[in-house]
């Protein structure tokens, strides 16, 4: 699944919002534009005046008209100039805007649509599509503006001085009409595929490089290589079907701008000799036609890029188009019980990985969860932990169906901690994201068995982690996670496999530790290793997705059968 795109009118209404933002920035750089290009018809007019002297016999003042002419040209130079300096700042502005109602957006997406998006997508908008649009907003919008501004006041210009020669432009109004509409139309799907084939390579090359130990491993190399060559071939393809459209579009533009310098030519010897216009007239309007050339240009040469950014604006401004995870108003739960009524739950349509789950979890009660590989153990903790919705039946938590909780609040009651943990690169202190005091930090840290590590670091809780600084070990990480849940101080917690990383030795003592830490709140502990099981309150064997035991460490001891014999081995683990 991709993310979806933004609409135009999405995006119009977004551009209107931030440019109302900074309407007073807005309406200066608009207004210096608009005498740039004032000052640039001046000269065409000037050369009609004297053409119209000479005609008439009279000599021009061509000293005053020369310096007249200069003074302007220098004036426009540092109006346009001037617009262009403001320009950017406003660009500057967009961009920022865009940067950070992207982040906004992008830290509510639920989880489970950042998965099935892949992050390679997001990745790509964040990057290259900001990247796109920084372009078009600090060079392209500012260029197409002052272009589209002057050839309007030239074609106004025209008008003024000869109406009737202006007819001549005319001519190449249909051409223009049907071959922009006809680029336009093709030209968007084309570079919607572009994007998203670039958003696809990087993808490609960032999975790559994240899983480079184990493409070395499994001598992966050349599969990878392949798998990036066909995304960047299919980039390509997508490049050279947008130059191809370019290439057919760009020649009707040239012939679109010549004709009508042929019409005016032809309309005004007509009308010179029947004395419906002079030759100052016929001078001017040519004068400005041509002029037209140079915006007419630079806008073609423009307008290209910017449709390139609005693409990636769209794919931007389309994360906002997904439901963010649920916010609203506060839920009032009594109690802190979690019932599953039902519940089912499927990956891929009519392929159950859960079949009918029923099961109530009182408050404060420490569940073990065990079950052979693939039995569906991490999904019922995903449910449980509200970062997936049951395909059918009901998970609550005090009588509060999950999917009415507010995800703030949720966040406040039910924490999953999986095997997979993000050291960031922050310091100890920041990474454990808690404001307490450094004695409740080292409490804390000697709860998960990490706090000798941090007291030998070289700036104790101030040292930073991550790339470039101190390097992590999964199993540290593993305790920093643990030790940021002990500090979030949650009523329910699921730990999935949360001390894997852990050799044995420290495993056991962490989750010692850390039970005896969470004493009176709900743990709900997916394990493979069935030390722990005496001392759950009840454990919960899955199988196939289907719950196949329930009960306490004897009862289902007593019970008998295969998981009774793992269990009362507790040395083999249970996966
Ligand atoms: N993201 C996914 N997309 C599609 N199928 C999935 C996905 N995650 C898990 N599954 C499938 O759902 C079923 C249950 O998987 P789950 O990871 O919940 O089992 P588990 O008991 O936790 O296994 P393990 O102990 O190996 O982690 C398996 O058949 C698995 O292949």
């Amino acid at each position: 699944m991709m993310l979806p795109l933004a609409d135009a009118r999405m995006v119009r209404r977004w551009l209107r919002d931030v440019a109302s933002r900074k309407r007073g920035d807005f309406a200066v750089m608009l207004t210096l534009f608009v005498l740039a290009s004032l000052l640039g018809l001046v000269g065409p007019r000037l050369l009609g005046v004297l053409v119209d002297a000479v005609a008439a016999g009279r000599r021009p003042p061509v000293d005053v008209l020369a310096a007249v002419f200069l003074a302007v040209l220098l004036a426009q130079a540092a109006l346009r100039r001037w617009a262009h300096v403001r320009a950017t700042r406003f660009g500057e502005h967009l961009l920022a805007t865009a940067r950070a109602d992207f982040t906004e957006h992008v830290l509510r997406l639920p989880i489970g649509t950042v998965e099935e998006a892949g992050t390679g997508d997001l990745l790509s908008r964040a990057t290259s599509d900001v990247d796109r649009i920084e372009y078009a907003a600090r060079y392209a919008a500012p260029e197409i503006l002052t272009s589209s501004i002057a050839v309007v006041l030239t074609v106004a210009a025209m008008l003024v001085t000869s109406p009737l020669l202006t007819l001549g432009m005319l001519v190449s109004v249909p051409l223009l009409m049907l071959t922009t509409r006809w680029y336009w139309r093709r030209a968007n799907p084309v570079l919607e595929r572009m994007l998203a084939a670039w958003g696809d390579v990087q993808a490609s090359a960032t999975e790559t490089v994240t899983g480079a130990r184990t493409v070395e491993a499994l001598g992966l190399a050349d599969r990878r290589v392949a798998h990036n060559d066909r995304a960047l071939r299919a980039a390509v393809a997508t490049e050279h079907a947008h130059r191809s459209l370019l290439a057919r579009w760009l020649p009707t533009l040239d012939l679109a701008y010549l004709l009508p310098v042929a019409a005016v030519l032809a309309i005004g010897g007509l009308a010179y000799r029947s004395g419906l216009a002079g030759l100052g007239d016929i001078t001017a309007v040519t004068l400005y036609l041509l002029a037209m050339s140079a915006p007419l240009v630079e806008l073609l040469a423009w307008v290209e890029e910017l449709q390139v950014g609005s693409v990636g604006l769209r794919r931007i401004l389309g994360v906002r188009r997904v439901r963010p995870a649920r916010d609203g108003a506060r839920v009032t739960p009594s109690g802190r019980d979690v019932q599953l009524r039902d519940v089912r739950f499927a990956y891929r349509d009519g392929h159950d990985v859960l079949h009918g789950i029923d099961l109530d979890i009182g408050a404060g009660e420490r569940l073990m969860v065990i079950g052979p590989s693939g039995s569906g153990k991490s999904t019922l903790a995903r449910l449980l932990a509200g970062l997936a919705e049951p395909r059918s039946g009901t998970i609550s938590l005090g009588g509060v169906d999950l999917r009415c909780w507010p995800h703030d609040q949720l966040r406040g009651e039910v924490l999953l901690l999986t095997q997979e943990h993000h050291v960031f690169a922050a310091t100890v202190r920041e990474n454990l994201m808690a404001n307490g005091d450094d004695f409740r930090l080292h409490d804390v840290l000697a709860v998960v068995g990490a706090d000798d590590w941090v007291r030998s670091l070289p700036e104790g809780l101030d040292t930073r982690l991550g790339p470039g600084a101190v390097s992590v070990s999964p199993a540290v990480a593993q305790q920093l996670a643990l030790a940021r849940v002990l500090l979030a101080d949650p009523p329910v917690v699921v730990l999935d496999e949360a001390t894997a990383a852990m050799d044995n030795g420290a495993a056991r003592q962490a989750e010692r530790s850390v039970a005896a830490a969470l004493a009176g709140r709900t743990v709900i502990s997916i394990a493979h290793r069935l030390d722990a099981a005496r001392d759950a309150d009840r454990i919960l064997v899955l199988d196939d997705g289907r719950i196949a035991a329930l009960g306490t460490y004897d009862e289902l001891v007593a019970e008998g059968g295969s998981y009774a014999r793992v269990l009362a081995s507790h040395d083999s683990p249970v996966r």
